[in-house]
């Protein structure tokens, strides 16, 4: 009855809008290839969802809730699947395999010629990485124990000063992890552990990924902000990746060449490499520092962190760690500040390490991939070519049947076992997996 009174032109243009609404739902609910997979209503509609579920912050434990409810195999968005099917996620991490990094990692990449974590094209990637993995490798990594050692000492020395005190843990390991990586990469940790005093740092950073997490998974957000910047201004916390902390990371670099440093550190070892390769340029140098500043900086505090908050909620854990290190001490096995190699010599500690990080692990995000042609087959879901599957490694690292029925326990007991060990290491996903695994990791884990 009302629409006899409205105008002809906007009876036909309503109607036409709410057929169209009507064929899109039925086409995603029933129609798409991915229509038989489970998933919350609205994810089959629009890539808002996941979007949103990210922009409220506790994104990691949404999908622990929604894979506990539909599956190993979610519907997170029209052509999305969240998987943590133990066989899919060995097919998409596979090295070598076609499984390329999805359109969201342009996001990521921004304006950026040369980022590791962000670049799509594997070619590309695989000459950048070649560039620049002598500085990232573990030997070159171990010539600067020292100055780690350096960083360890001044926050033993600031936790004694404290000893009466309530302090925030968490945030001093923050401090001292974002020193390390100082450290290593110019020569000189950021002087935040000897301040006390990020320079408001970590909340920048923790504006930035906000906002990279969320914009990933609606692109069309952000590369339209990127046309209208010079209209609108700028609205959205990722362009400090390329802006604040690029020029951070460059005046780290300008200072350390200023001053001098070890050859050996992180930024010696890219200069060297730009002496024999001129395609590695300053600029790329510098995006490299950004990375190690954000992404290194970040991962390492947070890993830190969860370690420290498990050991602290399970104190009978503590208590075997202790034990391990006072024998270990006693038999003149370790020094006062532990190496590397007498760490990796304490088997409780590693198991503690693996565990906590299995747990908590930093990067809570679904790493997304493409489907190749061909497409791929998760049990009796058939994924065409084209469609976005990822895992993200706090739901896959509570999976029980790679974890047993305590899956969600604290029990460094499980990596204990030798046999066991190598295969749930195949299922640790805290570094990500592929061609892709984290360049920072140590190449003897
Ligand atoms: C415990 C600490 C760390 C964790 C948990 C971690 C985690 C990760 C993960 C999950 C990825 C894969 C991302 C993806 O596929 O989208 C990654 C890649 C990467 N990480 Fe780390 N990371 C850590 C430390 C570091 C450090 C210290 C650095 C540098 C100093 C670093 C530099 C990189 C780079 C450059 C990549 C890209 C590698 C590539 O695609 O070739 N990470 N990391």
């Amino acid at each position: 009855m009302q629409f006899t009174s409205l105008p002809f032109h906007l009876v036909v243009v309503s109607s036409f809008l709410i057929l169209s609404i009507a064929a899109y739902v039925v086409y995603q609910c029933f129609l798409s290839p991915l229509a038989k997979i489970p998933g919350p209503f609205l994810a089959k509609l629009t890539n808002l969802y996941r979007a949103r579920l990210t922009l409220r912050g506790h994104s990691h434990r949404d999908y622990i809730a929604l894979h506990e409810k539909y599956g190993k195999v979610v519907r997170m968005a029209p052509n999305e699947l969240s998987i943590t099917d133990p066989s899919g996620f060995r097919e998409i991490y596979k090295a070598g395999n076609k499984f390329v990094k999805s359109a969201s990692y342009n996001v990521m990449q921004g304006p950026c010629p040369f980022d590791l974590v962000g670049e799509r094209d594997e070619q590309v990637h695989s000459s950048q990485r070649k560039l620049v993995a002598r500085a990232y490798a573990t030997d070159s990594l171990l010539h600067l124990e020292q100055n780690v050692d350096d960083v360890i000492r001044s926050l033993l020395a600031k936790l004694d000063s404290v000893r009466d005190q309530k302090i925030d843990l968490g945030e001093w390991l923050q401090l001292f992890a974002f020193d390390v990586v100082g450290s290593i990469s110019f020569s000189r940790p950021f002087g935040f552990v000897e301040s006390g005093d990020d320079q408001g740092l970590f909340q920048r950073i923790q504006n930035t990924i906000a906002s990279l997490a969320w914009l990933m998974h609606v692109p069309w957000v952000y590369h339209l902000h990127a046309m209208l910047r010079p209209v609108i201004g700028n609205w959205l916390a990722i362009t400090d990746k390329d802006g604040f902390f690029y020029e951070y990371a460059s005046k780290e670099t300008v200072g350390r060449k200023d001053r001098g440093g070890d050859d050996r550190d992180m930024l010696g070892q890219l200069l060297t490499a730009q002496s024999e390769k001129s395609q590695l340029r300053d600029a790329d140098i510098n995006f490299m520092m950004t990375t190690n500043v954000m992404a290194g900086s970040d991962t390492t505090s947070i890993s830190l962190r969860g370690i420290f908050y498990l050991l602290l909620t399970h104190p009978e854990k503590l208590q075997c760690l202790m034990a391990e290190l006072e024998t270990q001490k006693g038999a003149g096995q370790l020094s006062d500040i532990v190496s590397a190699a007498q760490a990796k010599a304490c088997p409780y500690l590693q198991a503690v390490i693996y565990e906590g990080m299995r747990l908590m692990p930093p990067v809570a995000s679904v790493i997304d991939r493409d489907v190749p042609a061909g497409g791929m087959t998760i049990g009796p879901y058939f994924i065409p070519a084209g469609t976005v599957v990822g895992t993200t490694a706090w739901a896959l690292h509570r999976v029980p049947e790679i974890w047993g029925p305590d899956a969600n326990e604290f029990r460094p007991e499980r990596w204990l076992d030798a046999k066991a060990e190598s295969n749930l290491k195949r299922f640790f996903f805290a570094f990500g997996g592929g061609s892709r695994t984290c360049i920072g990791r140590s190449k003897s884990d």
